[in-house]
């Protein structure tokens, strides 16, 4: 049977680390994309010399065109510049619209029925401007932000708690910002909510810790943002859409109407599988809960709002 293929443009710090994560799990062969000669060619040969290894049956190759990547089943979009201590994830925007929407283009002309991964920040903005480019369903353009901004807060939790990762389980609703909106009544350890097990004021500082999450790493590195547990992100939805596990991850999405929000991107639990974005999981919300959602939503419309009528490609 035909191996999945799968291409991860930009070649930087998330996209290697992806391809890395994909190659060794086995999920297919890998194609790299990147602009900067050499450097794409080179991170997969260097990546595939680990097979023997490792031991994995993945190709890996690297290219500085798209040829390559004709026909691949599955795009992960992580070309674009990254923010540096001091700047928001909507600072990204002009500069990375231009470099989503060139990117996109191409990928709209080779891999007609690919399901694009976007990974690039503005997170909920650059779906938005693949979904213009491709002409590619809802289905086959969703944003990866939500399984990070989750697996920050289990993380969190666990360290608070002392207990392991994999005990914890969190929902994240909303845009990849600083008003995304971490549900502790839904936030569960080991099946017991979130607020039996720990007082309000550790609920809120880890609340805030997780929305400001990306920024906490970028404060660190100071030269760039996080890739490690992003890529893992990628990971996951690759993993439920190539072996169509049906997992129900939380991604960006472009919403009709579910939640009461129609025309936007934002992190919501969804069902991945073979066909990409297979369902929105409607959970209920508070009024409360529900407001916040919406307020988020605006923020990345507003943002929306701001990209060009055209992109010129
Ligand atoms: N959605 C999320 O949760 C996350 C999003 N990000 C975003 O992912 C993006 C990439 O981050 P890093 O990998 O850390 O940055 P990086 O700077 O390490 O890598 C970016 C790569 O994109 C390449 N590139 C630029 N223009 C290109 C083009 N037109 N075609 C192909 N390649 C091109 C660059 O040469 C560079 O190698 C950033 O926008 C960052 O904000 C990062 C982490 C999490
Ligand atoms: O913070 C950033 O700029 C990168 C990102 O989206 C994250 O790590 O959540």
């Amino acid at each position: 049977m035909k191996k999945p293929k799968i291409t991860v443009i930009g070649a930087g710090n998330v996209g290697s680390t992806t391809a890395m994560r994909l190659a060794e799990s086995g999920l297919g062969d890998v194609v790299l994309v990147d602009v900067v000669e050499g450097m794409p060619q080179g991170k997969a040969l260097d990546l595939y010399q680990a097979a023997p290894v490792v031991h994995h049956d993945s190709i890996l190759v690297g290219t500085n065109d798209y040829g390559p990547t004709e026909g691949s089943d599955i795009v992960v979009m992580t070309a674009g510049l990254a923010r540096k201590p001091g700047m928001s994830r909507d600072d990204l925007q002009d500069a990375n619209a231009k470099i989503v929407a060139e990117c996109m283009s191409r990928v709209a002309k080779t891999s007609r029925d690919a399901i694009v991964i976007m990974v690039t920040n503005p997170l909920d903005v650059m779906c938005e401007v693949a979904r213009r480019v491709t002409g590619f369903p809802r289905e086959r353009v969703i944003g990866m932000a939500g399984i990070l901004d989750t697996a920050r807060m289990r993380a969190f939790i666990a360290m608070e708690m002392g207990v392991s990762t994999e005990s914890v389980f969190a929902i994240v609703l909303g845009g990849h910002g600083d008003s995304m909106v971490p549900l502790p009544r839904y936030t569960t350890v080991s099946g017991v909510p979130l607020p039996e097990l720990l007082p309000k004021e550790k609920i809120d500082a880890i609340v805030q810790r997780t929305a400001q999450g990306g920024g906490e790493i970028v404060k660190l590195l100071k030269t760039g943002s996080a890739y490690y547990a992003p890529a893992a992100g990628v990971w996951e939805m690759v993993d439920s859409i190539v072996r169509d596990r049906k997992k129900i991850l939380p991604c960006s999405v472009y919403l009709q109407g579910e939640f009461g929000l129609k025309d936007v991107w934002v992190g919501v639990p969804c069902k991945l599988g073979a066909s990409g974005m297979e369902g929105v999981f409607e959970l209920k919300l508070t009024q409360e809960e529900l407001a916040l959602l919406h307020k988020s939503a605006a923020d990345v419309k507003n943002q929306m709002n701001k990209l060009p009528a055209d992109f010129g490609v």
